[in-house]
């Protein structure tokens, strides 16, 4: 029997599917890789609002972490919300001990409905604890503003904090998302060589929601089939560009992204069909 590869994401939820471990879970299998998960925080939310959140206690986060690892060792991780500084050195503890997996951290701070999803105060460790152990970090706009402490808006901007990323706060890699930013969704890759844009057309819709998680989740999965990085961020942008291209037309707030976007016909797609781990095509 072919081996089937494993994904694992540490995050917080949405009972709507579009965001959080959700839609993680929905990715990983979109990309015909196992997906498994570790809830951080229960969050009660919508496509308009985050209405409670629930931490987990450090204890049930450690157990759940021990659970995969003593069991299944994933093939690659991706962090997305992690509010607290005690949750965050837990997980750096457990990335300490296998620095061979892959690990992308989407630096989750606020949501778009505007919902603050991490502590302020977390923002020093994260910077200290999580980003030196990064294969890529994948940050927006505002995300990269807070992490490097400077306004960042314009596209030579977001080269040097793709650049600063990794020379300075130590990641392997970054991807900035320029999803808020002009005419166009252009991204900058950097990791350490030539930089890349990555540019799709935008697409005019306000079904936005759960794109950082769902793009930084197909990335991971990719990863996990031993794509190189530039490969797998590239699949990435095309998917989530589908995804977003489909946008589903659900709730009364910023709807969710359309996960299965990218079998459908007639998008401005070059995705490429995965490979199914048993030999057939999805
Ligand atoms: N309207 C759009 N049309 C095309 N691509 C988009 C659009 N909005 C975002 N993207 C792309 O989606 C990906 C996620 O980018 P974005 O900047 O929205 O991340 P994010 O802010 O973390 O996500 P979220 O909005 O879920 O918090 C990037 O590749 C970005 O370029
Ligand atoms: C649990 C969780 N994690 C991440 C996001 C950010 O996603 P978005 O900004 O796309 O709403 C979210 N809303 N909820």
């Amino acid at each position: 029997m072919k081996k089937v590869q494993t994904a694992l994401t540490i995050a917080g939820t949405d009972p709507t599917g579009g965001a959080g471990i959700q839609a993680d879970l929905k990715s990983f299998e979109e990309r015909c890789v196992y997906g498994m998960s570790v809830v951080t925080s229960v969050v009660a939310q919508n496509t308009q609002c985050v209405s409670l959140i629930h931490h987990q206690p450090i204890e049930m986060i450690d157990r759940q972490l021990a659970c995969v690892f003593d069991d299944i060792q994933p093939d690659a991780i991706k962090t997305g919300m992690i509010a607290t500084e005690e949750m965050m050195r837990l997980i750096g503890d457990y990335l300490t001990k296998y620095p061979d997996i892959p690990y992308v951290l989407d630096p989750v701070m606020v949501a778009t409905s505007g919902d603050v999803l991490m502590e302020e105060s977390s923002r020093a460790v994260i910077r200290e604890v999580l980003i030196p152990k990064a294969t890529l970090v994948t940050p927006n706009l505002k995300e990269a503003s807070l992490l490097l402490d400077r306004s960042i808006t314009t596209l030579e901007e977001m080269t040097q904090a793709a650049k600063d990323l990794v020379h300075v706060l130590g990641a392997s890699a970054a991807v900035v998302k320029g999803g808020h930013l002009t005419e166009e969704a252009t991204d900058v890759f950097y990791d350490g060589g030539v930089v890349h844009y990555l540019t799709k057309e935008r697409v005019k819709t306000k079904h936005t929601h759960g794109t950082g998680c769902t793009y930084s989740a197909v990335i991971t999965a990719e990863l996990a089939k031993g794509q190189s990085m530039l490969d797998a961020v590239s699949l990435g942008k095309a998917f989530i560009h589908a995804a977003i291209f489909y946008g589903i037309d659900l709730g009364r707030g910023n709807g969710p992204t359309n996960h299965f976007g990218y079998r459908l016909k007639g998008v401005p797609n070059d995705i490429n069909t995965c490979q199914d781990t048993r030999g057939g095509e999805v």
